[in-house]
C-alpha cells in the first residue's frame, strides 16, 4: 500500500477573479489613469465587461468615456493601470499578443469610416483585414471565403440585401450596421461603441441599439457603448458605468439605478 503524502494544494489552474459570478471576463480594466499635459481626464478606472452583456458609458462632456475605451483599443494609451483583454494582460504581453488582444475587441464610431463608394460588401470584408494575411487582404483579393463571411455578417445585421449597393447610398443608420457587420467580420469577442447612435435618429438608434443587446444575448459579444442617451442606456444595457470628471461614479445593474444617481453625473 502507498503512503499517502500530503501535497501542497495545486496552484489553481484559473485566476479565482476569472471565476466572477456574472461569466467570462472579456475585459478587465484595473485603475488606469491618463493625463493630457497637466490636466489629468481619468483617474483610477476600474470596470469589467462580461461575455453577453452590454454595459453603457455615461457621463457629461468630458468625463472621461472615450478615454477609458481609446485605453482599451490601443488609440492612446494609458498613463497608469492594467488592462486584460480575453485573458491577455497588456501589460505583459508581446507585441503580437498585444495587437491579437486588441483585435478581439472591435471599434465602432459615432463617425461611420464606410469608403463611401465602394459597395457595401466590399466594406464588411476590409473587416477581415486585420486577421489576413496582407496579400490575401488586398481589396481586389477579397476571396470567396471573406466575401461570404462578409455577406453572412450583413445578414446578421439584416442587410444582406443591399450588398452590392454603394456603401453611399444607404441612410446613417443603415451605414452604422454595416460598420458593425464590419466590425463583426473582425470576428471580435467584444464591440467597443463609442457614441454609436449619436449621430443617428430615433428609430435608426433604436434599431442598432437592439442590434448591440441581440450580439450580446445571442451571441455572447461583450459590449461597451458610450451613450448620450440615459434613456438608451436603461432600454438596452445590462449595466451602467457612470463617469464624472474622470472618475468612476457608479457601475450598477440597470435596475439599481435610478433618475437621482443619474442626475449625478450631469450637475
Ligand atoms: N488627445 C487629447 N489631447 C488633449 N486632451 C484630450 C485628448 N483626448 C481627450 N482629451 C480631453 O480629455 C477629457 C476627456 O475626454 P473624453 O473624450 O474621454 O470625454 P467623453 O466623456 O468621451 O466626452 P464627450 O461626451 O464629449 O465625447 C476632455 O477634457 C478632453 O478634452
Amino acid at each position: 500500500m502507498h503512503a499517502v503524502t500530503a501535497l501542497p494544494n495545486p496552484e489553481p489552474t484559473v485566476a479565482a477573479e476569472q471565476l466572477d459570478p456574472r461569466g467570462e471576463v472579456l475585459l478587465d480594466v484595473r485603475a488606469i489613469s491618463k493625463s493630457f499635459g497637466d490636466r489629468v481626464v481619468l483617474q483610477d478606472m476600474s470596470m469589467r465587461v462580461h461575455a453577453g452583456e452590454v454595459v453603457a458609458f455615461l457621463g457629461a462632456n468630458g468625463s472621461g468615456k472615450s478615454t477609458t475605451l481609446r485605453a482599451v483599443n490601443g488609440l492612446i494609451e494609458a498613463d497608469s493601470g492594467d488592462i486584460t483583454i480575453a485573458g491577455v494582460r497588456l501589460l505583459e504581453a508581446s507585441a503580437a499578443r498585444r495587437a491579437e488582444a486588441r483585435r478581439s475587441a472591435a471599434t465602432v464610431f459615432q463617425k461611420i469610416h464606410l469608403v463611401q463608394r465602394r459597395s457595401v460588401l466590399h466594406n464588411v470584408c476590409a473587416g477581415g483585414f486585420a486577421r489576413l494575411p496582407a496579400w490575401r487582404s488586398l481589396p481586389p483579393l477579397f476571396g470567396r471565403e471573406l466575401q461570404a463571411e462578409a455577406l453572412a455578417c450583413l445578414d446578421r445585421v439584416g442587410l444582406a440585401d443591399r450588398a452590392h449597393d454603394r456603401a453611399g447610398s444607404l441612410s446613417g443608420g443603415q451605414q452604422q450596421r454595416v460598420a458593425i457587420a464590419r466590425a463583426l467580420c473582425q470576428r471580435p469577442r467584444m464591440i467597443l461603441a463609442d457614441e454609436p447612435v449619436s449621430a443617428l435618429d430615433p428609430k435608426a438608434a433604436d434599431d442598432v441599439m437592439q442590434l448591440l443587446h441581440d450580439l450580446a444575448a445571442d451571441e455572447g459579444l461583450g459590449i461597451a457603448a458610450v451613450l448620450h442617451q440615459p434613456q438608451l442606456a436603461r432600454a438596452y444595457a445590462d449595466r451602467i458605468i457612470g463617469l464624472r470628471g474622470g472618475h468612476l461614479v457608479f457601475d450598477a445593474a440597470v435596475g439599481e439605478i435610478d433618475d437621482a444617481l443619474l442626475a449625478t453625473l450631469y450637475l
